[in-house]
């Protein structure tokens, strides 16, 4: 694991914004961190990169505890938290060259961020005239300079057109794909994430509701049957009679919980049978939008 907590707890006040929280980021994910605004998402970041002194827990990174390790620890991550630290009156390039000075690294890297994140053709105009979504290809750049070997990123799709979400998502595939990196990446938008995650951990009111790859979060959502019939009251009826949960009755159609295929050809028999009309019947998988609505949706306590 290249991220792994144990219990992390934070507190602003007496408010918990973080509850015991144990995170399991694998070498190489994309790691969708997904939750509501106010979720305790950055404070979680912020907590993993030291920024917020944690106050109960354990933090692994990279396998060796925070603790005794910090600074080996925090060489190898990047971060872009909120805005980028861009200097506006200085171009795309310069401020990648101003960083690898301070940081002493060479300066062939510079060019070589700058085609990683697609902004050689834009290197020489100045920063402050960049698009908001190019501002954040330029502040990955510059979290990227170092190498590290985790990039860790909080909501950097914010604010962008579906073409800045689209080159951002393309560059962190690349990075974790052909440059063996680990993203880590927070969201409140689980359309977006799943677009790009192999991982994803959902956390709400400082609760981790749900942590997994992001085909066992799509497994386990139940997948229904949808039917176009008449009289959807009365034929519901005779269903749930028959055993099959309704979980839906519209005025043109019903909604069962998929069982099989088979009972799925019973039911259409069954209608027609008892003179019930079928216009259509197919199967339906629950979406990740509705899925998450349903396992954020519970209360604060
Ligand atoms: N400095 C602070 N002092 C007191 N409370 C804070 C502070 N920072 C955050 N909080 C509270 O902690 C909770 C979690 O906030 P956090 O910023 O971690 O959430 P988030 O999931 O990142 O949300 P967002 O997407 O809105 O940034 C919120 O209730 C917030 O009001």
């Amino acid at each position: 694991m290249v991220i792994e907590t144990k219990g992390l707890t934070f507190n602003f006040g007496n408010q918990t914004v973080v509850k015991a929280l144990s995170l399991q980021v694998p070498e190489g994910s994309i790691y969708g961190f997904l939750g509501p605004n106010g979720a305790g998402k950055t404070t979680t970041i912020k907590l993993l990169l030291n920024l917020l002194q944690t106050q109960q827990g354990d933090i692994k990174i990279f396998g060796l505890d925070f603790k005794g390790h910090r600074k080996q620890i925090l060489a190898q991550i990047g971060s872009l938290i909120e805005q980028p630290a861009i200097y506006a009156h200085l171009t795309g390039k310069e401020n990648l060259l101003n960083r690898a000075i301070l940081l002493q690294i060479p300066e062939s890297r510079v060019d070589e961020m700058l085609t990683l994140v697609k902004l050689t053709a834009a290197a020489d105009k100045k920063a402050g005239n960049y698009s908001l979504g190019m501002k954040q290809r330029l502040g990955i750049a510059l979290a990227m300079l170092s190498d590290p070997k985790l990039l860790m990123l909080d909501e950097p799709t914010n604010g962008l057109d579906p073409n800045g979400i689209i080159e951002i998502r393309e560059l962190l595939i690349r990075l974790t794909t052909q440059h063996k990196k680990t993203v880590f990446i927070s969201s409140h938008l689980l359309g977006e994430i799943e677009r790009m995650a192999t991982h994803v951990g959902i956390i709400n009111f400082g609760e981790l509701l749900f942590q997994g790859e992001i085909k066992e979060l799509q497994s386990i959502s139940q997948p229904m049957v949808l039917i176009e019939t008449d009289n959807t009251v009365d034929a519901a009826n005779l269903l749930t009679k028959n055993g099959y949960n309704v979980v839906e009755v519209k005025n043109d159609h019903l909604t069962v919980t998929y069982q099989s295929k088979e009972k799925s050809a019973q039911i259409n028999s069954l209608l027609i049978q008892n003179a019930y009309p079928v216009y259509s019947l197919h199967k339906v998988q629950k979406d990740l939008e509705k899925l998450f609505l349903d396992i954020t949706q519970k209360p604060a306590n």
